[in-house]
């Protein structure tokens, strides 16, 4: 939705007539923002490079995310407003794609500092030529606006510039009303008509937070994020959290058991040399057995914690076959009254911590649907899954 946004504004801003739009740029906030389930910059901005190779009018710009600490949205808009006049002032590269004749650009001389045009100085097209000055203006959905109110969070001279000195571009939200918002704050009635609210019919109440949830819990978010974005998140395996107070805090620091993602990436999928043992810490996020057909499938999310960086966690689904079916045969007789297949009642939350230990082989790519060929303390996992009694072994390898 965020790259919707711009396509929205763009096209309602244009219609008015009075602005041409040049550019959209795209800032991603740097790691010092420390939001909850920020990813580091070098993936949001990656992310991002991929999923704007369609745009030819929306640019990532990665100043603001360079910075180690976090930038407020008034210095940001600064900054790009010196960028846009400095461009200008080199190339007047902005309008280039609309030349006006050599005549009439002789003619011109005026310097307006803003590219948005008032009404009694409304332009032909071809008037919009590089002796403007575009404006810089915030994009946002109407929560953010909303958030103006929240106590603390935004310094009242920011607001003043943002909404005074540059204007602001609201995209409607449900369960918003930025009409009534800027109605019942003075300052945003002050500066009313650097306001651009428009209203999006076609209603997406997407969000980040709901992607990220989807993408934590292995759901689909096909159509919702690029093809390239979901591989990337995949490869990479990022957003894999279980969004559970009580988990994170019982996430394992940095350790020799455990892995980064870009290890996996590196170590885990070339196996080179035959196979790769990898020891994880997970949890246990479901259990179901099929007793007609004697299969047991586990579902682990292992927990990664890189460097004391929050969120750059990896998770997996392994359906643990090769043990199960040894395992099978003990917990068959439990599971056989059941109705099939028998999906185990997973009392007790938070998922229990378990230690699985890996083997890839050189044949099971651990993206693909893969098989665990040695797994050890299964004991903790199976034992704290109700209904399942399994005989075996700590050392048990399959
Ligand atoms: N579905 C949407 N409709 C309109 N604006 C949106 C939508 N989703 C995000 N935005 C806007 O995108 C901007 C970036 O915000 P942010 O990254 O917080 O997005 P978000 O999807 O709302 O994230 P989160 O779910 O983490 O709050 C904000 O101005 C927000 O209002
Ligand atoms: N005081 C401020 O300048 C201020 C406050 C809150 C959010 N923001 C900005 O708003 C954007 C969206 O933030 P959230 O994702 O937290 O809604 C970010 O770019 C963030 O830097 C700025």
């Amino acid at each position: 939705m965020h790259l919707r946004m711009f396509e929205i504004a763009r096209d309602a801003l244009n219609k008015t007539g009075r602005y041409q739009v040049v550019s959209g740029i795209m800032s991603p906030v740097s790691d010092g923002y420390k939001k909850k389930d920020l990813l580091p910059a070098k993936h949001r901005v990656e992310m991002l490079k991929l999923a704007l190779r369609t745009s030819d009018w929306i640019k990532l710009d990665q100043w603001e995310s360079s910075l180690s600490s976090w930038t407020q949205t008034a210095k940001v808009l600064r900054h790009f407003r010196q960028q846009v006049e400095q461009q200008h002032q080199q190339h007047g590269e902005m309008f280039n794609h609309v030349k006006p004749s050599p005549s009439k650009r002789r003619k011109k001389q005026q310097h307006n500092t803003v590219a948005d045009l008032t009404e009694n100085q409304l332009p032909s097209m071809e008037d919009h030529s590089e002796n403007l000055v575009p404006s810089v203006k915030l994009l946002c959905g109407a929560d953010l606006l909303e958030s103006f109110a929240v106590p603390g969070l935004w310094d009242d001279e920011d607001i003043e510039y943002i909404v005074g000195s540059h204007g602001l571009v609201v995209i409607t939200r449900s369960g918003s009303d930025p009409q009534k918002f800027i109605y019942e704050s003075d300052i945003l009635t002050k500066y009313q008509e650097n306001i651009f609210i428009v209203t999006e019919w076609i209603f997406n109440d997407i969000s980040s937070t709901k992607v990220r949830r989807a993408l934590r819990r292995g759901d689909s978010v096909k159509y919702l994020l690029q093809d390239s974005v979901i591989d990337y998140v995949k490869k990479h395996q990022l957003y894999g959290i279980p969004d559970n107070k009580h988990f994170n805090k019982m996430m394992p620091s940095p350790s020799q058991d455990t892995i980064n993602a870009k290890e996996l990436e590196m170590d885990g999928m070339g196996f080179k040399g035959g196979g790769k043992l990898i020891n994880e810490i997970a949890a246990l996020e479901d259990i179901s057995t099929n007793p007609s057909s004697g299969e047991i499938s586990v579902i682990l999310r292992s927990a990664q914690n890189k460097s004391g960086v929050d969120g750059n966690c990896i998770s997996r689904h392994l359906p643990l076959h090769r043990m199960i079916t040894h395992l099978d045969k003990k917990s068959s007789q439990a599971a056989s009254t059941q109705s099939s297949p028998h999906r185990l009642d997973r009392k007790g939350t938070p998922s229990p911590l378990v230690k699985v230990s890996t083997t890839f082989t050189r044949e099971e790519e651990p993206e693909k649907n893969h098989k665990v060929s040695c797994i050890s303390d299964i004991g903790t996992l199976v034992r704290r899954v109700k209904n399942v009694r399994v005989g075996f072994t700590p050392e048990t390898r399959v």
